[in-house]
């Protein structure tokens, strides 16, 4: 048996990055830059108005109470000379036309006199207006040529904002992560609704891996349940090697029962094992092994929670890595309540969250931990994760959480320690 850190180490240390395409940014959302992107423009492009109001000449001449006529009148979009001395009336978003270098807006001016089509034909300035006043600089938010946003960056509405407003139409991303899924046991009623024969379940862990993987990114090319037994499994291996996976992920029939076939199966494929068995609860007796056509296979424990965890926990940094994506950074929250770890194991606890009157995140592992359980993992916020040398654990200490999401939906920033 190796440990989680090893057999991390090993899973990820022959991974490269998979190959990039181009993709229109309207179907970039949840897709990975494999390049950085530089800006093709500044942002703003131009200098213009933050306010809508008067553009005027910042100096003696503009302090409040002076009176000045009125030239032009400037909405965003337009452009042009603006003519003869004074003020220029402006609208936000407008450019700044020549020789103006400050906006006062227009509830701080009163109007002395209009033109016959009610347009301002002299005003007064109410405040005292200094240079560059409600005037947005061009390049102040995004100079031209500046790097936007780094290789392995995952693209969420706030990255679509940005590479919009630069006017960047497609984007060069990873090629999202195929993976196959095959759940053995034939014990499984496959039909999601029909109804079930005596010893037989509903199939959860595959309709579970799909919408994890989904969310996370990958291409889940196939969803397939097979009996106990080697041959089915073996060829759903083989029509998942010639769909081009990059990953498959099998559950159950990997520990130590009679028809727990997989570990024989795989190395009767040619497959190479990496490991089999890591301390940990739930979900010891993972195995994951590299085709020699090169697909890597993860063959999760069929246990509910053991499932749960080998997604988040090894199927997720292979996933990462496969999109060029650094480790995760790690979250920690206060543990609400005492625990007891068995001494040598990685435990992964489900976990409710909420921030205490002091601000603090707190953690508590709800209390019924048994990996067959799927309501308390239904009801839960995140994970708490113990490490083998954790020992007892009082509460109040600071422990490491996870995301029940495979990718994290909280992004955070390297910051200081967060010491409860
Ligand atoms: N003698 C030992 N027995 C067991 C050990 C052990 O070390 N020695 N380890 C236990 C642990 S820990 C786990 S986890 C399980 C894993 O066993 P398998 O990977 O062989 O999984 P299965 O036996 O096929 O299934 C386990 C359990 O999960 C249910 N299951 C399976 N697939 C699905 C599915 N797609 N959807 C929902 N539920 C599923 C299955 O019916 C079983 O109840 O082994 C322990 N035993
Ligand atoms: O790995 Mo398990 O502990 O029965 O899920």
């Amino acid at each position: 048996m190796i440990s989680y850190r090893d057999a991390i180490e090993r899973l990820l240390a022959p991974l490269s990055i998979l190959p990039s395409e181009t993709c229109a940014l309207a179907d970039a959302t949840g897709r990975v830059l494999a390049d950085t992107v530089t800006s093709p423009l500044a942002l703003p492009s131009f200098d213009h108005a933050a306010m809508d109001g008067y553009a005027l000449k910042a100096g003696a001449s503009s302090r409040g109470g002076s009176e000045h006529h009125v030239h032009g009148s400037r909405a965003a979009g337009d452009v042009g000379h603006i003519a003869g001395a004074g003020v220029c009336e402006i609208m936000t978003g407008a450019r700044l036309p020549q020789g103006f270098d400050a906006v006062i807006a227009v509830e701080r001016t009163e109007m002395l006199q209009a033109r016959p089509d009610g347009t301002p034909h002299r005003i007064r300035l109410l405040d005292d207006i200094a240079h560059d006043r409600n005037v947005r600089r061009m390049g102040t938010d995004v100079p031209r040529g500046a790097n936007v946003l780094a290789a392995g960056t995952c693209i969420e509405p706030a990255q679509v904002m940005l590479l919009a407003a630069l006017g960047v139409g497609h984007v060069a991303v990873v090629r999202r992560p195929r993976v196959a899924i095959v759940c053995t046991g034939k014990e499984l009623q496959t039909g999601p609704t029909a109804s079930l024969r005596d010893g037989q379940i509903h199939n959860s862990n595959g309709p579970y891996l799909t919408a994890a993987l989904g969310r996370a990114g990958a291409d889940v090319v196939s969803c397939e349940t097979v009996d106990d037994t080697v041959h089915p499994y073996l060829e759903a291996l083989q029509r998942a090697v010639e769909a081009g996976v990059d990953l498959v992920i099998s559950t159950g029939a990997v520990s130590m029962g009679r028809y727990d076939f997989v570990p024989a199966a795989l190395r009767h494929f040619g497959a190479q094992v990496l490991f089999h068995k890591v301390p940990m609860r739930p979900g010891k007796p993972l195995l994951a092994a590299r085709l020699h056509t090169g697909p890597l296979v993860l063959a999760l424990p069929g246990t509910p929670m053991a499932v749960a965890v080998g997604a988040r926990f090894f199927v997720a940094p292979v996933l990462r890595a496969m999109c060029g994506q650094g480790s995760e950074p790690t979250l920690r929250a206060v543990l609400a309540s005492a625990q007891h770890p068995k001494p040598g194991l990685r435990h992964f606890l489900r976990a409710t969250l909420w921030l205490d009157d002091r601000g603090q995140l707190q953690a508590r592992p709800v209390d019924q931990q048994e990996p067959f359980r799927i309501q308390p993992f239904a009801n839960a916020d995140a994970w708490i994760v113990l490490d083998e040398q954790a020992g007892d654990c009082a509460a109040g200490m600071p422990v490491e959480i996870a995301s029940l999401e495979l990718a994290t939906p909280l992004r955070l920033s390297t910051g200081p320690d967060f010491s409860p």
